[in-house]
């Protein structure tokens, strides 16, 4: 499954979370950009659709390795863009996304409060603009990120096992 979310909707921390109570095998995905893209994160420029390709392939494939070993993964991922998920989704036989989602100041003063990451808080405008919600067809659920962490890890993990999982709803 994928927490899914713009930079600082707090997909870090609930994604661990969620690992640690599921014991599945956990990624981050800002590991996977190729350093380009970090560098042109941390100098202010939002990544464009060419430049995500290779990193949404990287964690296609991260994922497919590990479901063809029987392994469920829980991994953190902005999957902004509806063809970004489809190719995310690419090759694995379903994907569950849980979208952390909430008023940008919020997330904002999160950005702001938080030291030693690489993504700039000017980036935020450019992550809601960009972000396009999960449809209907799509396996998720979207979360209210305002609630605390412990919280949104329940919300998470009842929403999995139960039975209600399917199309994209509010939760
Ligand atoms: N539910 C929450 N309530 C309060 N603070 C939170 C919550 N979730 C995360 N935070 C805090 O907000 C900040 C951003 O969270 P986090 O790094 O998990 O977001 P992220 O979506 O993974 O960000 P990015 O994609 O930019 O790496 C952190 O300082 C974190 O401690
Ligand atoms: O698609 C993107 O623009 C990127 O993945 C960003 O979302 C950051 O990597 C991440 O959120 C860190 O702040």
């Amino acid at each position: 499954m994928i927490v899914m979310g713009v930079s600082g909707s707090g997909k870090s921390t609930v994604a661990e979370g969620i690992a640690k109570r599921t014991g599945w095998t956990f990624a981050e995905a800002d590991e996977f950009h190729p350093k380009a893209n970090i560098a042109k994160m941390e100098a202010g420029t939002p990544l464009t659709d060419e430049d995500r390709w290779p990193w949404l392939e990287a964690l296609n494939e991260w994922m497919v390795e590990r479901a063809a070993d029987g392994e469920s993964t829980v991994i953190t991922c902005s999957a902004l863009r509806r063809i970004y998920r489809d190719r995310l989704r690419q090759g694995l036989e379903s994907l569950d996304f849980i979208h952390l989602h909430g008023p940008a100041e919020v997330i904002a003063e999160r950005m702001k409060g938080r030291k030693g990451h690489f993504m700039p808080p000017a980036l935020l405008q450019s992550q809601i603009d960009t972000l396009e919600a999960l449809e209907p067809d799509e396996s998720g659920v979207v979360l209210d990120l305002t609630h605390s962490p412990e919280q949104l890890v329940d919300e998470a993990v009842v929403w999995l096992e139960g039975a209600d999982r399917g199309g994209a709803g509010e939760g």
